[in-house]
């Protein structure tokens, strides 16, 4: 039996919603709206206790199969649940509290900053802490909580490694560290009135004490520069996914297995490929050419490849990959994951593709033989943020090449000129 509910002027209880032992739909937030809906629970955002209010960023997207369900079961990435959203509304129903991740023990709510730290002044710190900072934090006397607002998209360095050197710096001047979940929306204005909001409710009427952006010539005491390094290693040391995208014909398969030739020559990193023939023999065995299959493979490719990136690996990925939205969410995946995203758009034209026609697919899609083959029965979005436009029509190889690595060597992620070494 489906969930019947009627019109309710109340928000809704996820118990009035379903009938006994139905499960919930569920699904998991964005890391965005997963940090939104911690401060929801813990009541950082008070007035604010649900998604989607008249005017605030504090949103929640849900995807179209469940855009008519009543209540959703939101889960973190691993299936726990944490809340139930009544979707009308907005209105949230903690379940539990978020149980996992680095330095989870100073993820305290305000209700506990009170509890403990009642009377202190409380600092907002979203960068690593200077030495002009430092001194003037250890001026102003009395217990400091140092507030690390480390939500998604706010913290100039990670936000672990933001919590490690304001802990660095705490302990220089005898701090207290507290980690806020603050998320950053994409609206300077809307994130910086949130952010005062919250931080005034951690503080409760507690002197509230904003730093000055430090000067240019400021510098970080030594154990906080580790860190700051450590967090942004150089380009050069930096993960990296060299991510081809064209026609099918194009070259696409032919330059990056070329280039990771001269990578492997050069005898500085190792390489992972993750061509698009290849893949869908292995990992994506079983996926059609619909555009969703598409989607789930390209993402696949993406998931694998950005978690290369994040030990600092090296990925070449080379699949069709028509869609500018999907490649999007692969550039997000690998940058979240610290890793750089190089776009190489293998701009050969159509009809050059179909003359090589290297594989006869071109003549059998044109009779009507294979269905929504990309260039004749299905699109390709060109891209407009590649890194290197690539047309190999007329051209060698090693030509072809050459631009690739004049725009690696440029960007400063890879320098392959000087060949082996
Ligand atoms: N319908 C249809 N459309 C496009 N391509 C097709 C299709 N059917 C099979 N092939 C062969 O599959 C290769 C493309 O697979 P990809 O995984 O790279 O495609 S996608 O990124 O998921 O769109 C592609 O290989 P490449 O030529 O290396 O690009 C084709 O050989
Ligand atoms: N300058 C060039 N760069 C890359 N491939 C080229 C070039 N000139 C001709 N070709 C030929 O075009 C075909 C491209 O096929 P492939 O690399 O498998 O494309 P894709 O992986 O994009 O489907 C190969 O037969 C290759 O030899």
């Amino acid at each position: 039996m489906a969930c019947t509910l009627a019109s309710h002027h109340q928000p809704l209880r996820w118990q009035d919603a379903c009938v006994p032992n139905q499960p919930l739909p569920q699904h998991c937030p964005t890391p965005r709206e997963l940090d939104d809906l911690e401060l929801l629970t813990t009541g950082a955002l008070a007035p604010l206790v649900g998604f989607g209010h008249d005017g605030s960023p504090v949103t929640l997207s849900l995807p179209d199969g469940l855009a008519d369900t009543e209540v959703v079961e939101l889960v973190d990435p691993e299936g726990l649940p944490l809340a139930r959203v009544t979707t009308a509304t907005g209105a949230v129903e903690p379940l539990t509290h978020h149980q996992y991740g680095p330095f989870r023990r100073l993820y305290l709510t305000p209700a506990q900053v009170r509890e403990q730290y009642a009377g202190a002044t409380f600092v907002p710190v979203t960068d690593a802490l200077t030495t002009t900072q430092l001194d003037e934090l250890a001026s102003l006397g009395g217990r400091t909580v140092l507030l690390a607002l480390v939500g998604t998209g706010t913290p100039a360095l990670s936000p672990v490694a933001t919590i490690r050197a304001t802990l660095a710096a705490a302990s220089r001047i005898g701090a207290e560290v507290v980690a806020v979940p603050l998320a950053s929306h994409g609206d300077a204005e809307a994130d910086h009135a949130l952010g005062v909001q919250v931080v005034a409710t951690y503080a409760d009427g507690d002197p509230v004490h904003a730093l000055p952006e430090p000067a240019s010539d400021d510098a970080w005491p030594d154990d906080v520069a580790a860190i700051v390094e450590a967090d942004q290693p150089a380009p050069e040391d930096q993960g990296l996914v060299l991510f081809f995208t064209g026609l099918s014909g194009s070259g696409k398969s032919t330059l990056a297995r070329a280039l990771m030739d001269r990578i492997l020559e050069q005898g500085e990193r190792s390489v992972t490929s993750l061509d698009g023939d290849v893949v869908r023999r292995h990992l994506s065995a079983g996926l059609t050419f619909s555009k969703a299959d598409r989607e789930t493979n390209i993402r696949r490719i993406g998931w694998v490849a950005a978690e290369i990136s994040r030990h600092g690996g090296l990925a070449v990925c080379s699949p069709i990959a028509p869609f500018a939205e999907t490649r999007a969410q692969v550039r997000e995946m690998v940058e979240e994951a610290g890793g750089a995203f190089f776009l190489v758009h293998v701009a050969t034209p159509l009809e050059e593709c179909e003359r090589r026609d290297r594989k006869g697919l071109y003549a059998k899609a044109r009779r009507g033989e294979i269905p929504e083959f990309t260039g004749i029965s299905s699109p390709y979005e060109e891209p407009d943020d590649a890194a290197v436009v690539v047309d190999t029509t007329g051209r060698t190889i090693e030509d072809a090449l050459d631009d690739v690595i004049e725009g690696l060597r440029a960007s400063g992620h890879l320098d392959l000129a000087g060949g082996p070494g």
